[in-house]
C-alpha cells in the first residue's frame, strides 16, 4: 500500500538476458491500482521488455512477478490476456489477409461457436460492440485489415486488447504512430482505466504527452532502473537528464528563423494525383539546401504524396520530376540515381529488411558507394556500417544482430543511417523521428542542419508540429489530400498559424 493505494503489480529482481545482452538487470518495479506510470528511457533501455515479460510475450531469466498479490508467471500473451494484462504493441500487432473481426477475436474464436460451426455473423456483431466501444464507430468489421491504413489497423488492436477488459493496460510507444484522433481515443481509454482504479503503463517518447498522461514516470537507463518521479518531481530538465544521464540542452532545433535555401529546383511536382486519390493535384519545388515540411491532419495525403515522390506509390495524373534533367521519378530505381533517399513510416515493413542483420541493411542501400567494380572488402563494409552505428549511437551487440532483435527506436536509426550512410543528396523523411529518444533526435537534427549547409535537400513530412516548426525553411500544409496554406519561416512560422492553415 502507498497512500492506502493497492498495489495492482509488482515485479521483483527482474532479469532478462538476450545472449551477451542484458536487457533488464534487476529491476524493481510496483506499480498500483489507479496508478498511469510512465516507463522513459532512451532507445534499448529495456521498456518494452519488462512491459512484453509482465504481459506474457517472453519469459524473464529470473526473478519474480505478483499481480493482485498473486505470483504472475504467463506463458503466452493469452495467459497474461487471462490474467488481466493487456498490451498495445509498437510495431503492428494485426495479421493480414484476415477480416477485422477476425483479428479482434484471434485466437477466440469458440466464443462463436454454434453447433460446431463459428458463427461469422456474431462475430462481427460482437466486433462491433469491441469497435464502438473504443470510440472507433465508422469501421465495418467485415472488411480485410488490408483495407486500413497503419493508424486505423492500430484501432483495431486497440479494441482487441480492450475487449478482454484488462486491468493492466500496457501502451507501447503507440500514441506517436496515431494522429490526433487515435491519440485522443488511448487518451480516453487511459482516463477510463483510472477512474474505473485499474492500471496503465505509459511508454512514449514524447516527454510532454508522457508527463501529461502520467502520474508517476520510472526512468529505465541500461536494463536497470534508474528512479521513480512523482508528479510533482515532473520537470523536463530533470527528467531528460534522469534518463540519458547528462545535461540536455532546451534547445535541439535550428536555432536560426531565418529562410534560407538556393534557387536551384531539384524536385518539381506537378499537379499530382495519386491512385488512391488520396492526393489532389499537389504541385511544389523543392530547392537545393531547403528543409522543406509537409504536415496535416490524418488522411491529409501527406504520407501517400512522400511515397509517390520516391516513384513508390501509383501516380494517376500529373508527375515529379528531378528537376536539374528534367527526368520524370516513375520508381526507386530512378529516384536513387539522382542520390534519392526515403525513410518510410511504415518501417517494419517498408523500410527494413527485419530477418537480415543491421550490416545487410545498412550495405543494402549503399552497395554502390561501398563496392568497388562491384567488390565489398569486409574492412570498407565493417567501416561503412559502424560509421552509422557510432553516428546514431545504434544500441545493438554487434553489427551481424538481425534487426527484429532491435528496440522500436533503433530500427529506426537503422533506416535513417541506410541512407545517410549513402550520402543522399535529395532525403525525403516520414515521421523519422518516430520511436526515437531525445539524444537520438537531437543527432538526427544535427544531421539535417548540416545537410543544408552541404547544399542538401530535405522533404519532411511529419505529425509532430514543434519538429516542423523548428527545423523547416518553408511548411505546406495539407488538407483532404491539397495544400491548404504554406507558411515560410521568416514570416511568423508558429502554432497558432499552422493550425489556423490545418483546419
Ligand atoms: N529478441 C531479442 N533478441 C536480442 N536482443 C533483444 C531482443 N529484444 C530486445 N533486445 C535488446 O534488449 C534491449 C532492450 O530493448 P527494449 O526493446 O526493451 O528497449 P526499449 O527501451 O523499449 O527501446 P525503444 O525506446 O527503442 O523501444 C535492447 O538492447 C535490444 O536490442
Amino acid at each position: 500500500m502507498k497512500n492506502n493505494k493497492e498495489i495492482l503489480f509488482e515485479a521483483k529482481e527482474l532479469c532478462k538476458n538476450f545472449g551477451s545482452t542484458a536487457a533488464l538487470k534487476h529491476v524493481n518495479l510496483t506499480v498500483y491500482r489507479g496508478e498511469v506510470r510512465g516507463l522513459i528511457g532512451e532507445n534499448g533501455s529495456g521498456k518494452s521488455t519488462i512491459s512484453s515479460i509482465a504481459a506474457g510475450m517472453q519469459p524473464a531469466t529470473s526473478g519474480e512477478m505478483y499481480f493482485k498479490g498473486q505470483p504472475h508467471k504467463p506463458a503466452t500473451m493469452i495467459d497474461g490476456a487471462k490474467a488481466g494484462f493487456g498490451m498495445i504493441v509498437q510495431e503492428m500487432g494485426t495479421i493480414p489477409g484476415i477480416t477485422i473481426a477476425q483479428n479482434i477475436f484471434l485466437g477466440q474464436e469458440n466464443l462463436f461457436k454454434k453447433h460446431g460451426f463459428i458463427s461469422l455473423k456474431d462475430m462481427y456483431k460482437e466486433a462491433k460492440k469491441a469497435l464502438d466501444a473504443i470510440g472507433f464507430t465508422d469501421c465495418d468489421p467485415k472488411m480485410y485489415i488490408d483495407a486500413l491504413n497503419m493508424q486505423d489497423r492500430k484501432l483495431v488492436e486497440i479494441a482487441k486488447v480492450m475487449y478482454n477488459k484488462p486491468e493492466v493496460l500496457v501502451v507501447d510507444e503507440t500514441t506517436t504512430a496515431l494522429s490526433q484522433k487515435g491519440r485522443d481515443i488511448i487518451y480516453k481509454l487511459i482516463k477510463q482505466m483510472k477512474e474505473e482504479n485499474k492500471a496503465v503503463l505509459f511508454i512514449s517518447h514524447d516527454l510532454d504527452e508522457t508527463m501529461k498522461q502520467c502520474d508517476t514516470l520510472t526512468v529505465l537507463r541500461d536494463g536497470e532502473l534508474v528512479t521513480t518521479l512523482e508528479k510533482s518531481e515532473f520537470e523536463p530538465g530533470k527528467v531528460k537528464s534522469c534518463m540519458v544521464g547528462r545535461e540536455i540542452g532546451e534547445h535541439y532545433y535550428r536555432e536560426d528563423k531565418i529562410c534560407t535555401y538556393d534557387k536551384e529546383v531539384v524536385i518539381r511536382v506537378e499537379n499530382v494525383t495519386t491512385g488512391r486519390g488520396l492526393t489532389e493535384n499537389v504541385s511544389f519545388e523543392l530547392h537545393k539546401g531547403e528543409i522543406l515540411g509537409i504536415g496535416g491532419l490524418s488522411h491529409c495525403g501527406m504520407h501517400e504524396l512522400g511515397r509517390a515522390i520516391f516513384g513508390e506509390e501509383p501516380i494517376v495524373t500529373g508527375k515529379v520530376t528531378y528537376a536539374p534533367t528534367g527526368e520524370e521519378i516513375v520508381n526507386a530505381r530512378i529516384a536513387m540515381k539522382h542520390e534519392m533517399g526515403y525513410v518510410s513510416k511504415n518501417r517494419d515493413i517498408e523500410a527494413l529488411v527485419l530477418t537480415a542483420s543491421i550490416r545487410d541493411n545498412i550495405i543494402g542501400a549503399g552497395f554502390d558507394k561501398v563496392s568497388n567494380h562491384g567488390i565489398i572488402t569486409p574492412k570498407s563494409e565493417k567501416e561503412y556500417v559502424g560509421k552509422q552505428v557510432e553516428v546514431l549511437r545504434i544500441k545493438c551487440a554487434g553489427i551481424d544482430q538481425a534487426v527484429k532483435f532491435l528496440s522500436g527506436g533503433n530500427k529506426q536509426k537503422v533506416v535513417f543511417g541506410k541512407w545517410i550512410g549513402r550520402g543522399t543528396k535529395i532525403l525525403i523523411l516520414d515521421c523519422p523521428t518516430r520511436g526515437v529518444d531525445i539524444g537520438v533526435k537531437a543527432a538526427m537534427y544535427e544531421i539535417m542542419v548540416q545537410m543544408k549547409a552541404e547544399g542538401k535537400s530535405i522533404l519532411i513530412i511529419s505529425e509532430e508540429m514543434a519538429e516542423l516548426i523548428g527545423m523547416c525553411d518553408r511548411l505546406l500544409i495539407m488538407k483532404d489530400g491539397v495544400i491548404s496554406g504554406e507558411l515560410k519561416r521568416d514570416d511568423g512560422l508558429d502554432e497558432k498559424a499552422v493550425i489556423e492553415n490545418m483546419i
